[in-house]
């Protein structure tokens, strides 16, 4: 067995007892969190769950409140600062008067042996934009120049606060297609997002925050699993949304005009019962919970 110390010293991300206290607000509260060189991890919670705070932390951009930090053995800011982190956030600035090749050259300045110029840009997926100010860009195109400025000093870690916040489906496709070639050569990558799909998608892993703590952390299956439920859906005209939450085994209840989703713990009670109360019942399907159930009965027990 390795002992605590090597896996410290091994893992890219290594947290232990992170808390984060704003006065009375718990930002994070209590993390741990190992995380291997080469996984992919998706950070997932509600609003004001504590994935900034605890990404800002990693960063070295807040001081925790109690608890500590290590990215590859090192105080974050010295691991930022020797170039083995880089990192996406939500509020990067960008000069709009400065052209794309302009804004990545200021970042390749500031590390002694960064990314040669022009693989930088192919591997944000910008050669094409090199020539254009930054304030012409669209949305999407500019999260990716903030991509190429993470990359610069071809860091082992890449952090990225909900990196595809402003694009498109084609414009997130884009991005991840860039990230994949970057992962696959066997970079650790944290990113926070609120699309589950990309989670799903793109992280091997996913730690689910809610109120500043883990609840769920674990591969996208292994989460998924957590919520162990399945969703029926029907169609009954005129259902009595309160009625049908009394249904054994029925978890929760969402009715768009005639359409019925029923999240259940128990599919196979709810179902029989569903039928026994709504004979005129039609178009049943049941399914398997994806990782948004999960994400929505494991962040709900908070408020319940
Ligand atoms: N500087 C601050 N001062 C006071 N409270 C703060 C500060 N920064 C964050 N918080 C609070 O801490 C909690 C966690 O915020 P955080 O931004 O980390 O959540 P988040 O999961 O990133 O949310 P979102 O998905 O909305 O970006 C929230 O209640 C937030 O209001």
């Amino acid at each position: 067995m390795r002992s605590t110390d090597t896996v410290t010293r091994g893992a890219a991300v290594h947290i232990r007892g992170l808390a984060k206290h704003y006065g009375d607000v718990r930002a994070v509260d209590g993390v741990d969190m190992t995380i291997a060189p080469g996984e992919v991890v998706g950070l997932l919670g509600p609003n004001g769950a504590g994935k900034s705070t605890t990404i800002d932390m990693l960063l070295g951009l807040a001081d925790p409140t109690r608890g500590t930090v290590s990215v590859f053995g090192r105080a974050p800011r010295d691991a930022v600062g020797a170039g083995l982190v880089g990192a996406m956030l939500q509020s990067g600035g960008l000069l709009d008067d400065a052209t794309v090749a302009q804004t990545v050259g200021l970042f390749r300045a500031m590390y002694p042996n960064p990314l040669p110029f022009k693989e930088t840009l192919a591997r944000a997926g910008i050669a094409e934009l090199a020539g254009r100010r930054v304030g012409l860009l669209s949305g999407g195109e500019k999260q990716r120049v903030r991509f190429a400025s993470a990359l610069v000093s071809d860091p082992d870690l890449l952090v990225l606060d909900e990196p595809t916040v402003a694009m498109d489906v084609e414009g997130r496709r884009e991005f991840w297609t860039a990230m994949r070639s970057y992962t696959d050569t066997g970079r650790t990558v944290v990113f926070a997002t609120h699309y589950l799909a990309e989670a799903e998608d793109y992280a091997d892993r996913v730690v689910l925050l809610r109120s500043g703590q883990v609840v769920a952390d674990g591969s996208v299956s292994q989460v998924r699993a957590l919520a162990a439920g399945r969703v029926i859906t029907a169609k009954i005209p005129h259902a009595d949304e309160s009625a049908l939450t009394t249904l054994p085994g029925v978890t929760s209840v969402l009715v768009r005009g005639a359409i019925v989703e029923l999240t259940c713990a128990d599919s196979d009670r709810a179902l029989r019962e569903l039928l026994a109360r709504h004979p005129q019942a039609h178009d049943v399907e049941v399914r398997g919970a994806g990782l948004e159930a999960a994400f929505v009965t494991l962040t709900r027990q908070e408020a319940a």
